[in-house]
């Protein structure tokens, strides 16, 4: 049979109209769910599904369809099912009573360039090796023994990070300019030197180390290329194509930053076999590991061991810095709140000492001003994706194995239901409170909660307390000529953390605490 001009017409609007009404079968099919009950969600276009809708700030958009969907929300990205969860009673839901079937991660394409996420605690499979990783981290992180053993290292760093910014201030003011600096860049160098005393018993970073800034501009473009979108991750049959290049990218960027961090390996393995004495710390844990015989590895392999020590440089700086930098901005954008939390550690540490960890405890301001930061400002909005491991009736609805679970915290802090004037920064809401962010409290869980919780919660308890009261003990901050409370830019900036969109540059001058 011969195919006419009129045939081939026909049958090209044929096809195109068989096209259409698929699309639009396949859209009225996602709206009104499929024969299992799915939880409800927008519709989807075929192929990509809801992956257009998502948007460069996630957390938000996702916020937005609570109103429309509910609490739990259903959507395809491209090809990956998605569900988010959006209220703590979802949230409590999950955590309490389907923890185990969704304690596996979803991986980007991008964090399995050289294996990365076969040695990784934060994205490794749930099984016996993440298992082993999780109990050698927490002996390391949230011990309590251990955290308070390794105060005065602390110390240490946010001693030399007020010494860094006296410096960076007084070169600013030689320069004729203002004496504004910007903060974010020394919480940084404070929080890494925290990380490397733990993990390495030294100070990594230096204001004018080249190692250090090779090491730091190598973690830079990693955490970058972790927080780009990756089509490749909505449509994994592009994963070979790399559209782009982001695992390409990638690949250079940690190996580099691999490579500086198994020298530091190398330079330990050979001071053990050459007899060195010196306390034991996080490396020596990872490096002297033997496995029982029954379960899990024997050892961990030194790429493993680098790829750990990678992690917990950037799980640990990057998120510890933003909430510490978030917090700097809500006080300088409410100098009566600023007013509060001063006279507060005028009363209990005074002009003639420094702030020690063994003060938070009596700093219930400072404290409030913590949780709300980390109400409004969770660093990691979506938590770390979680993936189910079997078929799941969860609420009622059937979770396929294999879905992805988005747990949007950064929705959760802003729930009208559990919060008054949600989106207010208000310490004075959680004083005489007893809401926690330890994972038992579902309103407030920027550090997750379950098996995966943060395992550096402890840590970063610490780390945050410390470093907000020293910087405000340290210096009176204000803004620069340019920038007023009521025009601050609060805007913000997703990466592998949520960032700042301006970062914060404040002025700091000579301390003038009351008390
Ligand atoms: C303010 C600071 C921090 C915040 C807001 C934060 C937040 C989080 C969140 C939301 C998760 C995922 C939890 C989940 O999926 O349920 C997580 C996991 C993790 N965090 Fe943190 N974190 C912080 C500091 C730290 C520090 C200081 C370290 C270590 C040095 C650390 C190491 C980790 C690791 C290794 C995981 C993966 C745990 C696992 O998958 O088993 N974090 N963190």
């Amino acid at each position: 049979m011969e195919w006419s001009g009129s045939s081939l017409t026909w049958l090209s609007i044929s096809l195109s109209a068989g096209t259409l009404l698929l699309l639009l079968l396949q859209r009225t099919k996602n709206r009104h769910g499929s024969a299992k009950p799915r939880p409800p969600g927008p519709p989807g276009w075929p192929v990509v599904g809801n992956m257009f809708d998502f948007g460069a700030m996630p957390h938000e958009t996702l916020y937005k369809l609570r109103s429309e969907y509910g609490p739990v929300v259903w959507l395809k990205l491209g090809s990956v099912n998605t569900m988010v969860i959006q209220s703590p009673k979802a949230a409590a839901e999950l955590f309490k009573n389907h923890d185990l079937p969704f304690s596996d991660r979803k991986v980007p394409d991008a964090l399995t360039a050289l294996g990365y996420n076969q040695g990784s605690l934060a994205l490794g499979n749930y099984g016996e090796y993440w298992r082993i990783l999780r109990r050698i981290c927490s002996a390391e992180l949230l011990v309590t023994k251990r955290i308070s053993d390794a105060a005065a290292q602390r110390k240490k760093c946010t001693d030399k990070m007020i010494s860094w910014i006296e410096e960076d201030a007084a070169s600013s003011r030689a320069r004729g300019e203002s004496g504004e600096v910007q903060v974010a860049h020394f919480l940084f160098l404070m929080a890494f030197n925290v990380v490397g005393n733990l993990m390495l018993s030294r100070d990594v970073l230096d204001m004018h180390s080249e190692e250090g800034f090779e090491f730091f501009t190598a973690m830079d473009k990693f955490m970058e290329w972790a927080g780009k979108p990756n089509v490749a991750d909505f449509l994994p049959f592009l994963r070979w194509l790399d559209p782009l290049r982001i695992k390409r990218n990638m690949m250079r960027d940690m190996g580099l930053a691999m490579r500086i961090a198994s020298r530091f390996v190398m330079e330990r393995i050979q001071e053990n076999q050459s007899g060195r004495k010196e306390k034991r710390d996080f490396l020596d844990a990872l490096l002297n590991y033997k496995g029982d015989g029954k379960e899990g590895p024997d050892k961990i392999s030194k790429k493993n061991v680098n790829i750990i020590i990678l992690e917990m440089f950037f799980a640990g700086s990057e998120t510890t810095s933003s909430t510490i930098e978030w917090a700097m901005a809500e006080l300088l954008r409410a100098p009566n709140l600023m007013k509060k939390v001063k006279e507060e550690l005028g009363e209990v540490v005074g002009q003639c000492r420094d702030v020690e960890e063994t003060d938070i405890n009596k700093l219930p301001y400072l404290q409030a001003v913590v949780k709300e930061t980390l109400r409004l400002h969770p660093a990691i909005p979506l938590l770390i994706p979680r993936n189910t491991m079997q078929d799941t009736n969860y609420m009622g609805y059937h979770i396929p194995q294999n879905t992805q679970v988005l747990v949007n915290a950064w929705a959760i802090g802003r729930d009208p239901d559990s919060w008054d004037d949600p989106l207010s920064f208000k310490p004075e809401r959680f004083l005489g409170s007893t809401v926690e962010y330890k994972g038992q409290h579902f309103e407030l869980i920027p550090f997750g909660s379950g098996r995966r919780m943060c395992v550096g919660f402890s840590l970063a308890h610490q780390m945050v307390h410390l470093g907000l009261a020293t910087l405000l003990h340290s210096f009176d901050w204000e803004l620069d000529m340019s920038a007023t409370p009521e025009t601050m830019d609060m805007g913000e900036r997703m990466g592998i953390t949520l960032r700042k969109l301006v970062p914060l540059k404040a002025i700091p001058r000579k301390l003038t605490i009351p008390g």
